[in-house]
């Protein structure tokens, strides 16, 4: 039994003027990885973008603990920004700034807003022996690899308490060693009580560390459930994950294109 932390519903969120997500409606649960699952373009970024406050959300609503916003071309409100933690698909960092450095900018950011929640020395340094990054601490971003800067965003995320967390694709680029601790830290937010929403094209692993599922096309949520749902739904008893996507995928695209 888990705990409905957070739904939107029935998104529109519009990117060069064109809905490139429609009608869009997911529950994120606390305790629960929900992986978000589609093909290239079918807007799973565009998805996360607005629930983390990148893009505003053109129509739809948006529930979380329990309070309730009607957004109609507004961003994620920012106290629900605040309980979110958030990996995004590309690092995101300053050019000028080393590894330490936007380390402490987050520290100080997130102090001068949430004084009951203090910065924890011990945490970072578990953080950065967990991902391998102590070494690059003094480097500037033009001197680490697409990996190590991936890693930082890990450490940016984890460092301070969330009770949602929202990932883009967060295994492209990790060696395998990474990946594993990424995996590892994923289950310990959900363990831990968060609401964890994960983007990924990972298949084979998604199946395994993921709790339920929502398949996306043409910027719509086609299927969503718990594995065993949708084996149910694509008449496929012990189909994989990928196996089960790939035919609920082809049923949906004869739905809509005949
Ligand atoms: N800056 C932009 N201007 C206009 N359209 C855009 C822009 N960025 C993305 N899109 C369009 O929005 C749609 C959804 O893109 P989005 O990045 O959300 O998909 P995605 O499912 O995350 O894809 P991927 O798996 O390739 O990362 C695509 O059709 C894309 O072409």
């Amino acid at each position: 039994m888990t705990t409905k932390t957070l739904s939107i519903d029935g998104w529109t969120i519009l990117r060069g003027g064109q809905a490139v997500v429609r009608d869009v409606s997911l529950t994120l649960h606390g305790g629960e990885i929900l992986g978000l699952i589609g093909p290239n373009g079918a807007g799973k970024s565009t998805t996360i973008g607005g629930l983390v406050g990148l893009f505003p959300v053109a129509s739809g609503s948006l529930t979380f603990q329990g309070e309730a916003w009607d957004l109609q071309g507004h961003e994620v409100p920012f106290r629900v920004r605040q309980q979110l933690a958030y990996i995004p698909e590309q690092p995101m960092y300053y050019a000028d700034m080393t590894l330490a450095e936007h380390i402490e900018w987050k520290r100080r950011l997130w102090s001068a807003g949430r004084r009951d929640a203090p910065f924890e020395q011990r945490r970072l340094q578990e953080l950065l022996a967990r991902l391998n990054l102590t070494p690059h601490m003094d480097k500037f971003p033009h001197q680490c690899s697409k990996g190590t800067l991936q890693k930082l965003m890990v450490v940016l995320a984890f460092l301070f308490p969330f009770s949602v967390l929202v990932v883009d694709e967060p295994f492209i680029g990790l060696d395998v060693l990474a990946i594993r601790q990424v995996r590892a830290l994923l289950a310990s937010a959900r363990d831990g009580g968060a609401a964890v929403l994960v983007s990924t094209h990972v298949l084979d692993s998604a199946e395994r560390f993921c709790d339920r599922f929502a398949f996306m096309m043409d910027g719509m949520v086609f299927a969503q459930g718990t594995l065993a749902d949708l084996r149910t739904a694509a008449a496929s008893a012990d189909g994989s994950l990928e196996e089960v996507f790939i035919r609920l995928y082809h049923h949906r695209q004869q739905e809509v294109h005949g």
